[in-house]
């Protein structure tokens, strides 16, 4: 007797029943199909993973299974390396499709996916990739990508008929190969620190923030404590796919009418559309995961200094604001946009270190790490795209601004916590009687700042980037970016 003819619909970050143009295609398959999840070795062992983002695509999973189990169907989760489970699969059936969505990943994805499709080739296995996150795959200019971006926003949402789909059925040799037992037991406990994942929790909060939270967007955006609550937490969901962009903008489109935060409606749609552009500029230009995207900048920044590198990681520079913005985001995997900018400023301009120093480490703390928004913005704040305007932040006057009463830092930094707000921001400024008396000695309860004087720290920083964006080679290296990754301009005469 032959082998059974079945597809294969291969979930990767895109954990969703719903506007999921993969399922829709099996849907309209005549053949049974296996349902797949999985934890790959090779991701779990990568740096830029850790417990928090397993531990959300299990919950996410979890849920998954539950609601397919009204279908008749099930999701079959398992732990080994996709391409040998690919052909300990094809072994026992005749694969005739994989469904999945495309992937903008890390350089490992990549690789791994360009193996799996030349195996494909070779096996006459048909591998259906569909778009995801409006990103157009072999894209040379971004002529037309705004047009094109809401077109696609605009679409209807792909939903699939799960009642036609047929599952695969259950066998002793299926059960075999799919190494299920090997899912590490964290994945599957709860911390209540981080979000949760799935499509319940991700709609939760959506609702929640359009019709509780959005009108104070424009307010709280830039603070850290009030972002927590202001901001519409959505990342971590959009990240692993509990819910698709289109499926965001369309929802915050039909509110938007009867909406009284119109403004705030407008600025987090426009988030939405940069999500999809720096997602296209890595899709575009993957090196950017190890190299400058402008060349020009190989020379800035050279000797790594250990020492001060540890000292960002650990939350102990000395500087109230960005200790407790590190602590923070170790502790919850959230941060808001304006403080994760400060956090990279910190250490490329400040320590002048290279961004590569910091990267993956910052990426593996952020629950909603997408590879394409975190290069291209850690690259964007360390000034190596040289195409935008140079940012450095100082901390002091961040800290004063966004946490003028200090209670995000004594929150996060509990060494400070009996400090006057007014003294908060600068510890080092503390008399040896205050330090006595608000319990708080620098160099033994508090660090001593890593930097003695931000002032000049700012001023290097600034000559340097002002006097490279000068060079002839960075110039050249911005028209290849602009002309690449930014919408094509007219000609002027
Ligand atoms: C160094 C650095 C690294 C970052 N890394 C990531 C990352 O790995 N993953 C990630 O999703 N975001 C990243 N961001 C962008 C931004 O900080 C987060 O998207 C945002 O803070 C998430 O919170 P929210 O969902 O409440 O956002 P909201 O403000 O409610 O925005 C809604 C959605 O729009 C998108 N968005 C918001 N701001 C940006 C932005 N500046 N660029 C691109 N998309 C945006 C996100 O999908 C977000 O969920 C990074 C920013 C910096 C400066």
């Amino acid at each position: 007797m032959g082998k059974e003819s079945i597809n294969i619909v291969w979930f990767k970050r895109d954990l969703r029943l719903r506007d999921h143009a993969p399922l829709v295609n099996a849907s309209n398959e005549q053949a049974p199909t296996l349902l797949l999840y999985l934890f790959e070795p090779m991701l779990i062992e990568s740096n830029h993973y850790g417990d928090r983002h397993w531990r959300f695509v299990y919950e996410s999973l979890v849920e998954m299974q539950q609601e397919l189990q009204d279908y008749n169907l099930k999701l079959h989760i398992a732990c080994q390396d996709a391409s040998e489970l690919f052909r300990d699969l094809n072994r026992i059936y005749k694969i005739k499709c994989v469904f999945s969505h495309e992937e903008t990943g890390i350089d490992l994805t990549f690789k791994r996916d360009k193996k799996l499709k030349k195996w494909f080739r070779e096996e006459g296995i048909r591998w259906i990739e569909s778009p995801t996150n409006a990103v157009q795959r072999g894209l040379m200019h971004r002529k037309n990508w705004r047009s094109n971006w809401q077109e696609i926003i605009d679409q209807p949402a792909e939903d699939p008929g799960l009642g036609l789909i047929q599952g695969v059925a259950e066998s002793a040799k299926l059960k075999d190969i799919l190494q299920s037992s090997r899912i590490t037991k964290r994945f599957k406990q709860p911390n209540p620190n981080f979000q949760q994942g799935g499509e319940a929790a991700a709609w939760n909060t959506l609702n929640d923030f359009m019709f509780a939270r959005a009108k104070n967007y424009n307010n709280n955006i830039s603070a850290p404590g009030p972002a927590r609550y202001g901001c519409s937490r959505l990342s971590p969901h959009l990240t692993w796919g509990n819910l698709s962009i289109r499926q965001v903008y369309r929802f915050s489109k039909e509110y938007y009418t009867d909406s009284g935060s119109k403004r705030d409606l407008r600025s987090f749609q426009s988030r939405l559309r940069w999500h999809c552009h720096f997602i296209q500029k890595f899709e575009s230009e993957p090196r950017m995961e190890f190299e400058n995207l402008n060349r020009g900048y190989n020379d800035l920044r050279g000797k790594v200094e250990r020492e001060k590198v540890q000292a960002w990681k650990m939350g102990t520079t000395g500087f109230p604001m960005i200790d407790a913005c590190m602590r923070s985001v170790k502790q919850t995997g959230y941060l808001n946009f304006r403080m994760r900018a400060m956090l990279v400023s910190f250490l490329t301009h400040h320590l002048w270190q290279p961004w590569q120093t910091g990267a993956r480490f910052l990426g593996r703390q952020f629950l909603d790490f997408e590879p394409g928004i975190h290069y291209s913005q850690f690259q964007m704040q360390a000034g190596t795209m040289g195409v935008n305007t140079i940012r450095i932040y100082n901390p002091v006057k961040q800290s004063k601004d966004h946490d003028p009463d200090g209670l995000f830092i004594k929150e996060w930094v509990p060494e400070l916590k009996d400090v006057p707000a007014e003294l908060i921001h600068e510890p080092w400024q503390l008399s040896s009687m205050e330090q006595e008396m608000y319990d708080c000695r620098l160099g033994k309860d508090y660090p001593k700042p890593i930097i003695d004087d931000i002032k000049k720290s700012y001023k290097r920083a600034s000559e340097q980037l002002w006097n490279k964006k000068k060079e002839q080679e960075v110039k050249q290296e911005n028209k290849r970016i602009l002309n690449k990754h930014v919408k094509k301009r007219r000609k002027t005469s």
